[in-house]
């Protein structure tokens, strides 16, 4: 008898792909803004500052801005954000459209679903449970979940790992360069979605299959699922 393979891994990244976070984060780091003075950024600046975790997003804010702020101060700052981020993470956060129903999908099909994020592990949770999604995963993994972060392939393969998977039997799914890189260092084909957070257009990400929607998402996984 042979044993059966193990289910397929789907790793998707969070912010900008499960979940249209952009507001709930930006009205933070305007708090932040107007916490040193600064005038506020415009939106279609400041959503292409999300992706390399919050950190990344307040140093990026106070730099466009042009306020320099040294490493005691800015830590300060960044413990406020998480503060005020934390106690806001779904007033205006929800899932992108069609998410739920290609997730149900997936799960039938038996495949195990995973994310690998960015945010904070704590942070992840967090939104995940408001959104009544996190009973969809088997495994959270945020920034701080393992010693690496994405775009370090140990990110994306400690999480497959968890999950009961093998990387040649995992994807990853995903809105930005961070994420398609992610992919590619671990040797996971990518699927990327247009409708995150990037400075690069999501086609031009070298994904290696990309949808408009989520209504797309089931058929795809299981086409690169077929070319092993
Ligand atoms: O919060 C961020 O900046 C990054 O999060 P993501 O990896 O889920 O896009
Ligand atoms: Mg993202």
């Amino acid at each position: 008898m042979t044993a059966s393979p193990p289910p397929a891994v789907i790793a998707f990244d969070l912010d900008g792909t499960l979940v249209d976070t952009a507001p709930d984060l930006l009205d933070t780091l305007d708090t932040v803004l107007d916490e040193v003075g600064a005038a506020r950024l415009p939106r279609e600046e400041t959503r292409k500052m999300i992706g390399a975790g919050a950190r990344a997003l307040v140093n990026r804010g106070l730099t466009a801005a042009g306020i320099a702020v040294a490493p005691p101060e800015f830590d300060k700052l960044y413990e406020r954000f998480l503060e005020h981020y934390a106690a806001h993470i779904a007033d205006s956060s929800r899932p992108f459209p069609g998410l739920l129903a290609a997730l149900d999908e997936l799960s039938a099909r038996g495949h195990v679903l995973a994310v690998c994020t960015n945010k904070l592990e704590y942070l992840s949770r967090r939104l995940l449970d408001r959104l009544e999604l996190s009973d969809r995963f088997a495994v959270i993994a945020g920034a701080d979940t393992f010693a690496v972060h994405k775009p370090d392939a140990g990110h994306l393969l400690g999480t497959i790992e968890r999950a009961g998977g093998l990387p040649g039997r995992a994807i990853m799914v995903g809105d930005s360069m961070t994420d398609v890189l992610t992919a590619k260092n671990a040797r996971v084909p990518s699927i990327v979605v247009p409708f995150g957070y990037t400075e690069i257009p999501a086609e031009e990400l070298g994904g290696d299959a990309f949808i408009d929607h989520f209504d797309r998402l089931v058929d795809t996984v299981e086409h690169l699922l077929s070319r092993g």
